[in-house]
């Protein structure tokens, strides 16, 4: 018998559920799972929390971080999920490095409502409705070729047993 084992990306911009439901999804299947925001530089971090928005050479390195995570778990086929915003399309080959198995979960919001999510949260040190705005016109959304895409207004644990459910019809990597 073999165990399929998933690497997953959950992005979308800030305030979308990418932590919430990527810890769920991680549990559900038994995975790891690694916040983006954890391995951001300080630099980036104190950037953030004065509401200015990141920049292609901030997100580089720490972007290769996480793609370095992704490809560790594809060497020991063990299973991850990673939370990280992955905006652009580049940022996301990048995360990929070439792995076909690589999954994305994309979670899609209207701003309204990602507007009400930052603001139920507390201690965080992104900040802002510029900053929103600025993720979301940095947001390049990824196709149904590249993505499985959940509507935010969802459940998160409608979310994640859709995601599951497809999974499972695709097959993971054995
Ligand atoms: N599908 C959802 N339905 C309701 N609340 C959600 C959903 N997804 C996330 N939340 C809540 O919205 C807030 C933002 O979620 P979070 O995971 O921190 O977003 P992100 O990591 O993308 O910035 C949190 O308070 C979280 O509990
Ligand atoms: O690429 C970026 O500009 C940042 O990484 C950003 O996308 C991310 O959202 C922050 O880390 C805030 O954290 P949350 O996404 O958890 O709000």
């Amino acid at each position: 018998m073999t165990t399929a084992s998933y690497r997953i990306l959950v992005m979308g911009v800030s305030g979308s559920g990418k932590s919430h439901v990527g810890r769920l999804l991680a549990r559900r299947l038994g995975a790891d799972f690694i916040d983006g925001d954890d391995h951001h530089s300080a630099a980036n971090v104190a950037k953030m929390a004065r509401s200015i928005p990141l920049t292609d050479d901030d997100r580089r390195g720490w972007l290769d971080t996480l793609a370095g995570r992704f490809a560790d778990y594809r060497g020991r086929d063990a299973s991850v999920v990673i939370a990280c915003s992955a905006l652009k399309a580049r940022y996301r080959g990048r995360l990929r490095r070439g792995d076909p198995a690589l999954r994305i979960l994309y979670l899609d919001g209207e701003q309204a409502l990602l507007r009400e999510r930052l603001g139920s949260r507390r201690g965080h040190f992104f900040k802002g409705d510029a900053m929103l705005a600025s993720q979301l016109a940095d947001l390049e959304p990824p196709g149904p070729d590249e993505a499985r895409v959940a509507d935010i207004a969802e459940a998160p644990e409608a979310i994640v047993e859709a995601f599951v459910a497809a999974l499972g019809e695709e097959g993971g990597e054995a």
